[in-house]
């Protein structure tokens, strides 16, 4: 399986740099935002993935497949399998203290995922191009090394926090300029040198 040419690091792309103030390796991440349908603890319709940091540029995951998570009778729904992807992937801006946002995300089915599995996830970034983020994740069946269910190739992109604050409903970008904790976790992102 070859990722798509908008997935590929361009020559000159750069390894990708673990930031010196990185979360170390086996720490919980915790969610990025409470409410986020990925890792969000107050999102009661959410996947409550749970990501740690890994060596280098890397993160695993778990997610345990709900029966509220089906797309056929027992089985996952691939959108959802996807969701769980790209949180992981997006996981890895801890590790490099940038705020991303997804770009492009490409999905390899390769074996079903029945209602209960705890899917085991990794990823970690392959290089980095400017503000362009090159990564790769994949998900394991029932254990850190069991067969491969899911893997996904992913282009992020680099954005400040004023993004979210052009882009998102005011309700809830007002409601996370309130609360110190919000602030505080879009502030570690902001010390990037
Ligand atoms: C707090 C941290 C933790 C966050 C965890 C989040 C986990 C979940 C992750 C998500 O689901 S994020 C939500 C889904 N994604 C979005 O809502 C993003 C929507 N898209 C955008 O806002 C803009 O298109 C984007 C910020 C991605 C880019 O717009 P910009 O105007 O800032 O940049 P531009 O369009 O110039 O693109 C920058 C570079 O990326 C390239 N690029 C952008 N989108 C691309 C694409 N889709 N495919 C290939 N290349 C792409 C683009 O060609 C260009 O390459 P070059 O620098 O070489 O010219």
């Amino acid at each position: 399986m070859i990722a798509s040419d908008k997935l590929t690091p361009p020559p000159g792309a750069a390894e990708p740099v673990r930031h010196p103030d990185a979360p170390a390796p086996g720490q919980l991440l915790g969610p990025h935002y409470d409410q986020c349908f990925g890792c969000g603890g107050d999102q009661p319709h959410g996947l409550h993935l749970a990501a740690r940091a890994g060596e280098g540029v890397s993160v695993t995951a778990e997610f345990t497949v709900k029966a509220a998570h089906q797309g056929a009778p027992g089985l996952a729904h691939g959108g959802v399998l996807t969701s769980a992807l790209d949180e992981t992937l997006g996981a890895l801006s801890w590790l490099l203290r940038t705020i991303t946002v997804t770009g492009r995300l490409e999905t390899d089915f390769l074996r079903p995922v029945p209602v209960d599995t705890t899917l085991h996830l990794d990823a970690r970034v392959l290089a980095v191009a400017g503000r362009k983020i090159y990564s790769t994740a994949a998900g394991r069946l029932g254990a850190p090394e069991g067969p491969v269910a899911v893997r996904a190739d992913a282009l992020f992109v680099e954005v400040k926090v004023d993004h979210f604050v052009r882009h998102g409903r005011d309700r809830e970008i007002q409601a996370a300029m309130a609360d110190p904790d919000q602030v505080r976790r879009a502030r570690a992102f902001e010390v990037n040198p």
